[in-house]
């Protein structure tokens, strides 16, 4: 047998079928829904008079519509689109049978950070979501692919997804990380490397030892953003670190399907002689903390450059950094930490687990926020909000003067209550930095959280190694 990687294996244990011209079913292990990309997919289903094909692999959660403020069940708290949009999922959740997460479930939070929380997402599975973020995970050595609204239909009804399959390619961070650098510094920086198209074509493999050294929030972290970086989807290998995180949750093999699980999990690595369709290696030692000073993921630099020139550009390039940087009122030459903000966003898929929540209380512990910032935090669910409450993190945020927020996708998108005003500028650790994403005319830096939690303090983008 000739040598495989982690995606042909999984891929090769899932194909249902492969036509003549390449194009194959898939059978997929877990479907997430929410209520953005599903109501005209269960309209489908309703018109054809089908039903779930597997109701038991199917995860239903709101997220990006619903508010993160005390009283958001009630119904007026919601624009008239998103009220209707959270209502059909409540309503299809509950008229097809499938697993549900309501607002006012103490478990709902954001999709992606849910599905692994509750143990539904295992190695060695397809996972899909009618969400570009699904890469998400494959932090698990799950092979998860983010689908449009016509294919949740056809996952809906049929459980399998045609698809083609992608080319490999393996993204090595090599050594150890230095302090202060974290998950997203890695995943921003590999965008910075290979640009927002590199991976277009590929499903991405992260290894090496900064890789391997990761938590798995970190390796989510990273996963989430292979979607940014072009790739269809991003793995990483199980290991020691991901059989402790999934064992004993509510949906995780127990007993002896744990050990069966186990014995196909062990399989779950790149064969030493696999082949790569492309190789990218980057020194962990290299990696600084990094944000992003224009409109795309790939405008990235570390947090101790300058504003570059659109001149130092090529190609189409130069005139995108030019409205780039006009969009988000800077200047070239400008040191990028003499940029004011006004808001801090701490949350969404990418860092709005407990680990990052702990990274952000580090700094601000006794500190405060600067004098007029709007500053949020959003726990990407409602057991990480429990958590960190438990743990005492609510209250240093608090004390800095951070909002304390329900779970949602929140300030991220601009889908629902938090969003920024036209000219504000915002620390944010989500994972899009797009025109208007986070609000008509609203700019955005991507930064990790410890960054973020820095910037709120000093009121500018800041070097998180200089704040000890
Ligand atoms: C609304 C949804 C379809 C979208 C996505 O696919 O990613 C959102 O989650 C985002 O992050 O832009
Ligand atoms: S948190 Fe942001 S990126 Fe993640 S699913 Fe929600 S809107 Fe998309």
């Amino acid at each position: 047998m000739s040598a495989k990687t982690l995606y042909d294996k999984i891929w090769d244990a899932h194909l249902a079928h492969e036509a003549e011209d390449g194009t194959c079913l898939l059978y997929i292990d877990r479907h997430l829904v929410h209520e953005v990309t599903s109501p005209q997919a269960f309209e489908g289903l309703r018109m054809a008079g089908r039903f779930v094909r597997a109701p038991d692999k199917t995860i239903a959660v709101p997220d990006h519509n619903v508010p993160t403020t005390e009283g958001r069940e009630n119904p007026e708290a919601m624009t008239e689109d998103s009220r209707i949009q959270v209502a059909a999922l409540d309503k299809n959740a509950k008229d097809f049978g499938i697993h549900y997460y309501p607002v006012d479930d103490v478990r709902q939070g954001i999709v992606h950070i849910v599905g692994p929380e509750q143990g539904w997402t295992l190695p060695g599975m397809t996972v899909v979501c009618g969400d570009s973020h699904t890469a998400t995970h494959g932090a698990f050595g799950a092979l998860a692919h983010g689908i449009g609204t016509s294919e949740v239909e056809h996952v809906l009804a049929t459980q399998t997804l045609i698809q083609r399959k992608g080319k490999n390619m393996k993204v090595e961070i090599t050594g150890k990380l230095r302090p202060g650098v974290t998950a997203k510094d890695i995943t921003l920086s590999v965008i910075g490397a290979t640009g927002t198209a590199g991976g277009t074509g590929y499903v991405i493999e992260y290894c090496g030892e900064a890789i391997r050294d990761l938590s798995m929030e970190g390796r989510m972290t990273v996963c989430n953003m292979a979607i940014e970086g072009g790739a269809r989807a991003g793995l990483i290998a199980p290991d020691e670190t991901t059989y402790q995180y999934i064992k004993g949750r509510p949906h995780a093999p127990k007993g002896g399907q744990w050990e069966q699980a186990m014995e196909w999990w062990k399989t779950l690595y790149s064969d030493d002689d696999a082949h790569w369709d492309k190789v990218v290696t980057i020194k962990g030692e290299e990696i600084a903390p990094v944000v992003t000073w224009g409109t795309s993921p790939e405008d990235v630099l570390p947090i101790t450059e300058t504003v570059p020139t659109p001149e130092s550009f090529s190609g189409g390039k130069v005139e995108a950094a030019r409205r780039a940087l006009d969009y988000m009122g800077l200047a070239p030459g400008q040191k990028l930490t003499d940029i004011e903000i006004d808001t801090v966003f701490i949350g969404s898929c990418t860092n709005g687990r407990i680990e990052d929540l702990r990274a952000a209380a580090e700094i601000l512990k006794g500190k405060k926020v600067k004098e007029g910032m709007r500053a949020m935090v959003v726990p990407g669910s409602g057991l990480v909000r429990a958590q960190a409450e438990e743990e005492g993190l609510a209250d240093i945020f608090r004390e800095a003067g951070f909002e304390w927020r329900l779970a949602g996708c929140s300030m991220c998108l601009a889908m629902n209550p938090d969003q920024l005003a036209p000219g504000e500028r915002c620390a944010s650790t989500s994972n899009r930095n797009f025109e208007g994403r986070q609000g008509y005319k609203g700019r955005t830096h991507l930064m990790s959280p410890a960054m973020a939690a820095a910037a709120a303090v000093t009121g500018h983008l800041t070097d998180v190694r200089e704040m000890t």
